[in-house]
């Protein structure tokens, strides 16, 4: 790696799929307010990410920068972190027996470079019927309180689902198959880091 490799998030997931690929990189989790996601989800997903990108990237000129925001979305209805326990067992009753569609959004800046890029990727996850106290039961855990629909599929979560079709990290808040072609197509890393 040529430069310095900034991964612009607090999340615990994100921190954790990067380092599996052994790469180096420093982490400046971004402020940026998160605002509701209107009626374009695609868009809104690309947009806040790219504003985590751009904040950090605006105090790191001369470091890559990577960020992303992840949001679930059931029938044109947008799922995001839930405000409140009440507010999880509801998103998990929407999303039980149905198919959704997980959308993270990656954005790469290297702003000395006057580099921006963001893209969305795309996975269907399917859950299987669930029954008013599993959702309790599950929301009791704590575990969907700071994800986006209200689940972890790497973590207890994964009992919910059923099927997967598409990028599973992409689902945990990072698809590294992209991400790693990214790196590698702007030459942020070395196709053997
Ligand atoms: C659907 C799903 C989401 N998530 C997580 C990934 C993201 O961390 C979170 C969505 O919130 P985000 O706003 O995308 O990210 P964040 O606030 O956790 O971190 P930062 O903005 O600093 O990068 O939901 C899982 O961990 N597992 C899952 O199965």
């Amino acid at each position: 790696m040529k430069e310095a490799l900034i991964l612009a998030s607090a999340s615990p997931r994100r921190r954790e799929l990067l380092a599996g690929l052994g790469l180096r990189f420093q982490i400046v989790p971004s402020r940026v307010e998160e605002p509701p996601i209107g009626d374009h989800p695609d868009e809104g997903v690309r947009a806040l990410a790219a504003s985590k990108a751009r904040e950090i990237s605006t105090r790191f000129p001369e470091a890559w920068v990577l960020a992303a925001d992840t949001i679930v979305v059931l029938g044109g209805k947008v799922f995001g972190k839930p405000a409140d326990e009440k507010d999880a067992e509801e998103m998990l009753r929407q999303l039980s027996g149905r198919t959704h569609e997980v959308l993270t959004a990656v954005s790469l800046a290297h702003r000395g470079r006057g580099f921006f890029q963001t893209q969305a990727v795309r996975t269907q996850v399917s859950f299987r019927d669930l029954k008013d106290g599993e959702i309790r039961a599950y929301v009791k855990t704590g575990e969907p309180m700071d994800k986006a629909g209200a689940y972890g599929i790497q973590g207890v979560g994964a009992f919910l689902v059923q099927r997967v079709h598409g990028s599973y990290t992409n689902v945990v808040g990072l698809p590294l198959a992209e991400t790693v072609d990214l790196l590698m197509k702007h030459g942020v890393i070395e196709p053997s880091a």
